[in-house]
């Protein structure tokens, strides 16, 4: 069943991709394979022609049109082959990214099997176009039917050297099979290795991986996942190929026993001198078509194992589509955003990083969440823009679980500010636009935006100010500071007109202080008049105490549990851990 799934997607891809050019691929590859064996069948004719069988001239015609018609079948098959293969791959590029980015959730990005898979199929990416492999894999099946007739009509028992031709086949069938077990298993060797390169070619880490000496331990760690993947796969090739070699060895014995009995058998006057020729001329091609066979069952079972891997990766996408979310969120809060018994552990671990949850962030309000490194702050913002569903428990949206709600049209009401913000190198316009890509040319609320966001002084020293390239890598951009970006990103946050919820997770850590102190402002403005508008929650993510305490709301996250909650005043009052690392930091600055 899966194998037929599989065929089918294989198929399928390439008829999606090109179907006037998949159906001519399947006519010539039959053609082209069928035909070559019935041209030695023509030569026979002309022999027994030649030796008095009334069969010179029919024997000529089968020669030269199956000759003629086979030349051009393989002529085009090639270049068909080819532009198709192309087509198939960029088609499969485009679904992988389609595919990959529309899962709604981040839990994909941290699923080491699925990042495995994802990897091999980008690899194996190539292998995806052989369609017409696969149908010549089909044509040399035609074709060894054909060589079949013709032995069968000399003696059924010329059959052998079929068979004898067909082990060489299989040892490369096998050799395939077991190198690419090996390759899934070192995967992330070579994971491993793209990524310690990517990071020794990251601009941004180029400053410490130099200050630390790093250079020469990370090339050795690329180097030893290139070994331990390379060097058991050198020596599974060397032991296959000595197999292959003797199996071919095997191969042409028999083919010398099969003449000797050929000759035996005209000279009994049980062959004529045409079956002689057959048998002769029919070695080569029964090598050929066996190796033909072998080289494209390789490349079929290569990538029959890629499309069972995109299959796969088809299914995991259906199933993680949450397509069963369908509900638009309210035009405005009313109520608010509540958690609600909420357990939580990152996919694929075992730690419990929020623990039995209950929170209400009411409509309209400010909230900030406060705590420890690593005690689920930013685990909270997750979920609350749904990145991650709950493990037990539910989030609520003025009493509508999340989860039944459509999650573009959630996101689409959240404004978000991060710690970890996107250096998009893009034109500046466009940077900031992405925040809201229904209104990204809208000049007067990018500028709204920019000012908003205490971009402006970044815009005003670009060259072409919003229609300045950013960022080195791709073009001769403009390389802009840690602090700049975040400029852009904050203005980002403020591209959106009605968002619900805002969410600000340290969105200004790499400001200066005047800076920050200015988008505090800004943010508090636009709290209190999103509040107004549609009763939207602001969430507040700072260290910073004196950011916190602007906020209507605070909350005390310590441990992935909710310790303290109030305001800042009911909270300096109750003299637990807030008020403690309230007096820390104010005595810090006194
Ligand atoms: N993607 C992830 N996969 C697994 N565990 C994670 C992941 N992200 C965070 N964690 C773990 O979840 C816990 C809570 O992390 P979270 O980022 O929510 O903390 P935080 O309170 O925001 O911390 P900080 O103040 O340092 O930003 C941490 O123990 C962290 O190790």
């Amino acid at each position: 069943m899966t194998m037929l799934r599989i065929l089918a997607l294989w198929i399928g891809t390439a008829f999606r991709a090109n179907p006037r050019l998949t159906l001519l691929m399947c006519v010539t590859t039959v053609l082209g394979a069928a035909l070559g064996p019935i041209s030695v069948y023509g030569v026979k004719l002309i022999i027994d022609g030649a030796t008095g069988a009334d069969t010179l001239m029919s024997g000529v015609a089968v020669t030269v049109i199956t000759l003629l018609v086979s030349t051009a079948a393989n002529q085009i098959a090639g270049p068909l082959g080819d532009t198709l293969d192309d087509q198939v791959v960029r088609y499969v590029y485009d679904d992988l990214l389609r595919l990959t980015a529309g899962i709604p959730s981040l839990a994909h990005h941290e699923n080491p099997e699925l990042a495995d898979r994802v990897s091999l199929i980008e690899r194996d990416a190539h292998q995806l176009g052989g369609i017409w492999r696969m149908l010549m894999t089909i044509g040399v099946v035609s074709g060894v039917t054909t060589v079949i007739v013709m032995l069968s009509s000399v003696d059924p028992l010329l059959n052998l050297l079929l068979l004898l031709a067909m082990l060489p086949a299989a040892v490369s069938a096998l050799l395939l099979h077991r190198r690419n077990s090996l390759w899934r298993e070192n995967e992330r060797f070579r994971r491993l290795a793209n990524g310690v390169t990517d990071l020794l070619a990251e601009p941004k880490h180029g400053v410490e991986v130099r200050c630390f000496g790093l250079v020469a331990p990370l090339v050795e760690v690329v180097r030893g996942a290139m070994d331990a993947r390379r060097i058991p796969w050198v020596g599974m090739t060397r032991r296959y190929g000595v197999l292959e070699g003797l199996a071919w060895v095997v191969f042409g014995a028999g083919y010398a026993v099969a003449i000797v009995g050929v000759l035996g058998w005209a000279q009994a006057g049980q062959a004529t001198a045409g079956d002689v020729i057959l048998v002769v001329l029919i070695g080569p091609q029964i090598a050929t078509t066996a190796q033909g066979m072998a080289a494209n069952l390789a490349i079929v079972i290569g990538a029959a194992q890629t499309f069972g891997r995109y299959q796969w990766l088809r299914d995991y996408a259906t199933e993680h589509a949450w397509s069963g979310s369908l509900g638009a969120p309210p035009e405005r809060l009313t109520r608010g955003i509540r958690f609600e018994d909420v357990s939580f552990s990152y996919p694929g671990t075992t730690r419990t990083v929020l623990d039995r949850v209950d929170l209400t962030l009411p409509a309209g309000r400010t909230v900030a969440f406060v705590g420890d490194n690593g005690a689920g702050k930013s685990t909270l913002v997750k979920l609350l823009a749904r990145l991650y569903d709950p493990s037990e428990g539910r989030v609520t949206i003025d009493g509508t679980p999340l989860t039944e709600l459509d999650p573009a049209a959630w996101r689409d009401r959240i404004s978000a500010g991060f710690q970890d913000f996107a250096t998009f190198e893009f034109l500046a316009s466009d940077s900031v636009g992405v925040g809201d890509l229904k209104r990204r040319d809208d000049r007067v609320i990018l500028d709204d935006a920019v000012r908003s966001g205490e971009a402006g002084p970044v815009v005003e020293s670009l060259p072409d100010g919003l229609e300045t390239m950013l960022g080195r890598r791709f073009t001769d951009g403009v390389g802009l500071s840690g602090g700049q970006w975040q400029r852009l990103a904050l203005a980002r946050a403020f591209m959106r007109p009605e968002p619900l919820l805002m969410l600000l997770d340290e969105p200004t850590a790499a400001l200066d202080p005047e800076a920050e102190a200015a988008i505090y402002d800004r943010y508090g403005q636009a709290a209190r008049d999103l509040a107004r508008r549609t009763g939207a929650v602001t969430i507040l993510v700072s260290h910073r105490f004196s950011t916190v305490r602007m906020a209507d709301l605070i909350v005390v996250v310590s441990d992935g549990r909710i310790t303290e909650f109030g305001s800042h005043a009911d909270l300096l009052a109750a003299g637990g851990h807030y008020a403690r690392l309230f007096e820390l930091q104010a005595r810090a600055y006194r």
